[in-house]
């Protein structure tokens, strides 16, 4: 008999992806299945593929959320879905693909940490794009360098490699019940339910600035403690602030004051943050530029 499809308005089952697009070379390999890069054979567009065994159409659901958010997304600062196709048991998702890969692997090739300049432009940018997922009820639970990705003109895009979708409208940690620890609000940790909802926006500005701390100094705080440790930490501790408090601007500093503030009530949200004099020099842009360059000039040296 007729098996049961469901028609989702983000996903294509009638071609085969192999003939409009090409692996060229494996990206990663996660837990969900194989990223490759791939170019379209028609358009010579490059991008990211993500291809998943599916095997049944509960399963394929699962990752419909994650098609939807990403289809529903349009910002220059969030990463964009090309198209996400069903063929023959495998589901592809396809991303533009930002050529300087994600920020926590641009410190190691440089093996530094970013200036103060350069990291205004990633809070600016940031800020932008979690500015656009509030707006529309994303939250995004899990920013950290590594999930920051950069394109030649030095312009960020947020993407989440740890995702997988429940059916619901929220994002669910695929393997780990819980996201990356060191990142994590105290709200989070604690799970003080504020309406049945541990998690608000503001869980995502706590994590920036952690990130932002991450970029200064190439590791976020108490990265030397194991995940089950840092959670107690971060909830008993005060905020962390930078190691080296000479090294940066006062403006930097009452920035990081704003974003990590434990109680998310008192935490500034995305708006005002735009707002603050440090992400608000972040608006040039080309310190970045020339960051992307350098690492990726680092690479053809080699
Ligand atoms: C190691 O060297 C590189 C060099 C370039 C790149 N560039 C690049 N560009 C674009 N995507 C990727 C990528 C790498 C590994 C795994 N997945 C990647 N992209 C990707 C992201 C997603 N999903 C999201 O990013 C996502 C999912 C849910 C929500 C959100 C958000 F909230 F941020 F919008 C974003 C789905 C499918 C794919 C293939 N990688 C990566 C590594």
């Amino acid at each position: 008999e007729k098996k049961q499809v469901r028609h989702y308005e983000n996903l294509r089952r009638d071609v085969d992806p192999r003939h409009s697009w090409e692996t060229l070379g494996e990206l990663g390999d996660g837990a969900f299945g194989k990223v490759y890069k791939a170019q379209n054979s028609i358009t010579g567009l490059y991008a990211a593929a993500k291809v998943i065994e599916v095997r049944s159409e509960e399963q394929l659901e699962d990752y419909i959320t994650e098609i939807d958010i990403l289809a529903g997304c349009r910002h220059a600062n969030i990463i964009s879905l090309l198209e996400a196709i069903f063929s023959e048991g495998w589901l592809w998702i396809l991303i533009e693909f930002c050529p300087g890969g994600a920020l926590d692997d641009i410190m190691l090739e440089l093996e530094r940490g970013l200036s103060e300049q350069q990291i205004s432009e990633v809070c600016w940018q940031s800020l932008q794009g979690l500015s656009y997922l509030h707006q529309h009820h994303i939250i995004h639970r899990d920013l950290k360098a590594g999930n920051i990705l950069l394109t030649m003109e030095g312009h960020i895009k947020l993407a989440d490699f740890g995702v997988s979708a429940k059916n619901d409208s929220t994002l669910q940690r695929r393997g780990t019940f819980i996201g990356t620890p060191y990142w994590m609000a105290p709200e989070v940790i604690m799970c003080e339910t504020s309406k049945d909802n541990p998690y608000t926006c503001k869980a995502d500005i706590w994590s920036l600035g952690i990130t932002l701390i991450e970029t200064a100094e190439m590791e976020p705080p108490h990265h030397s403690l194991n995940p089950m440790r840092v959670l107690l930490k971060i909830t008993k501790s005060p905020p962390p602030m930078l190691a080296n408090s000479r090294r940066w601007s006062s403006h930097f500093q009452d920035f990081l004051r704003r974003a990590l503030q434990k109680n998310p009530e008192s935490r500034w949200g995305a708006q005002q943050l735009l707002a603050h004099p440090f992400s608000y020099t972040g608006r040039d842009g080309r310190a970045l530029k020339e960051l992307i360059a350098e690492a990726k000039a680092e690479v053809t040296e080699v």
